[in-house]
């Protein structure tokens, strides 16, 4: 990152239910893109790798353990955020420990990328639920 510090680095979940739902959680009031659904994650910390800042992100937002192990790449978009180039990527996970509690947010929601037109989301999101969708 030192070579390009406009890019931005962002990991996210796709945590998939046994019936094929995704979870998504409301962004909290105060913050960008407050009230907009989202996929669970944040931005990479300095040495940080991505693995290691979605298990942190998952942890911290919703009180479960994730193997890193059982993060499968998925596929990422590419965006404006603010004044920088965001790259999010996206990963699937189908196996944690815990039950996803909202600690960091206002709300959760499981909807399968079919039903997740009617919610407000990042425009970054939108190519990622396109592609959801194409496997369902
Ligand atoms: N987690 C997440 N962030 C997304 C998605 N789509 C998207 O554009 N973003 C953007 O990516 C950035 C993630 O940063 P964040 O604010 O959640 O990061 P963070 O948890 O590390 O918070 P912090 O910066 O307050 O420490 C935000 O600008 C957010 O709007 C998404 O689906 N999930």
């Amino acid at each position: 990152m030192e070579k390009n510090p406009t890019m931005l680095l962002v990991v996210a979940a796709a945590l998939t239910n046994e019936v094929g739902e995704i979870l998504l959680q409301k962004r909290p009031e105060g913050r960008q893109m407050a009230g907009l659904w989202e996929f669970p994650g944040g931005k990479v910390e300095s040495g940080e790798s991505p693995e290691s800042a979605l298990v942190r992100e998952l942890k911290e937002e919703l009180g479960i353990d994730v193997d890193g192990q059982n993060l499968i790449p998925l596929t990422f978009a590419s965006a404006q955020n603010g004044d920088r180039n965001m790259i999010l990527l996206l990963y699937r996970c189908t196996r944690w420990q815990g039950e996803p509690i909202a600690l960091e947010s206002p709300e959760l929601c499981w909807r399968t990328a079919a039903n997740m037109h009617d919610l407000p989301m990042p425009p970054a999101d939108e190519p990622l639920v396109r592609f959801l969708e194409t496997m369902t």
